[in-house]
């Protein structure tokens, strides 16, 4: 069993994610020191405000030095200028991480520019709410979720094993797998539902012959889930779309076949094959259940008006 502490952690990005990260680490004790940098000056101060961590940089570089863990907390499309910025200042045998919800493009992104001698270990933690900023965080988002790595061939074997363990510190359970699988599994999990949900929500928005008032008024609980995927930060999917691209076309291709098939169920009144997908479906979420990957309250109660 590797040991899942770091001597100096630093997060790159400093919102929900990051600063999940950040609650996790404190709690569990897997940093000496946590050190926080990020763009805005205000999230900066914000961070500081609720104690997030040791030493607060606008400075990405000056927040990696000496750090043995480095984490990009980032929107995926942010990935390289970050690594631009930081890599001079990395420290020789420093795990260098990410969260990104899209993997090959962080990995073409990020490795031209880190130097020889650092360990560059991609991640996805498959934990996530439709809140975003430093406010948003907590130390159980990682609990009893998936997360991750995408080691690109050559990955030191320990520095994965130590990466590993500082995930299933935070209370994860950890995969690992290639980048471009990772994008083809989580654009039909995750992104594409995620475009469903704006799309709908969207589409609601614009009828003329039922009423914004209404929508808000008569939304059922179905309606309502998509709204709050559809809450989700803009910043964030419009990098996740642009991406994932070609994973995200190919799921939306399939997805359209599929809904023609369903329209043309409908169309004809084609209960039994209505009643067939519907069985099927049904036996996919009691699978969820069973193994345990749904809570209640998906978004841990926490889709209280901030
Ligand atoms: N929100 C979610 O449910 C999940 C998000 N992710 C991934 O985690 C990453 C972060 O997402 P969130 O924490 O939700 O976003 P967020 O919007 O809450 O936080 C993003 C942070 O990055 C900072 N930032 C943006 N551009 C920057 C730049 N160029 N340089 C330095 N800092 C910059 C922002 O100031 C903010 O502190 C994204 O890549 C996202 O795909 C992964 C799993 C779940
Ligand atoms: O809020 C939700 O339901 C999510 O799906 C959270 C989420 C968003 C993005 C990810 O890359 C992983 C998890």
């Amino acid at each position: 069993m590797s040991d899942p502490k770091f001597r100096r952690l630093a997060l790159i990005g400093i919102g929900l994610i990051g600063s999940s990260i950040a609650h996790a680490a404190r709690r569990e004790g897997l940093a000496e020191e946590i050190v926080i940098s990020t763009r805005s000056e205000q999230t900066l101060r914000r961070a500081e405000e609720l104690g997030l961590g040791d030493s607060y940089h606008l400075d990405a570089a000056e927040a990696v030095n000496g750090a043995d863990l480095v984490i990009l907390c980032v929107p995926v499309g942010a990935s390289e200028a970050v690594a631009k910025w930081i890599a001079p200042a990395l420290s020789p045998g420093a795990i260098v991480t990410d969260v990104g919800s899209t993997k090959a493009s962080v990995v073409r992104q990020m490795a031209p520019h880190l130097p020889e001698g650092v360990h560059f270990i991609p991640g996805h933690p498959i934990a996530g709410t439709e809140h975003s900023g430093p406010d948003a965080g907590f130390a159980e988002l990682f609990r009893n979720r998936w997360c991750i790595l995408t080691p690109v061939p050559g990955t030191d074997p320990e520095a994965l094993e130590r990466l590993s363990a500082f995930w299933r510190a935070c209370g994860s359970m950890v995969d690992t797998m290639d980048a471009e699988h990772h994008d083809l599994v989580l654009a039909i999990v995750s992104h594409v539902p995620h475009i469903i949900a704006y799309n709908i929500v969207g589409t609601a928005d614009d009828l003329e012959t039922v009423t914004k008032s209404e929508v808000i008024k008569y939304s059922a609980s179905g309606f309502r889930d998509f709204t709050r995927l559809a809450a989700s930060d803009p910043t964030m999917w419009r990098d996740v779309c642009l991406h994932n691209k070609d994973a995200i076309l190919e799921m939306l291709s399939r997805f359209s076949e599929d809904l023609s098939a369903l329209q043309r169920a409908v169309r004809w009144g084609d209960g039994d094959a209505l009643f067939e997908l519907f069985t099927r479906t049904r036996g996919i979420r009691r699978s969820i259940v069973e193994a345990g990957q749904e809570t209640d309250a998906p978004n841990f109660g926490r889709d209280v008006k901030r």
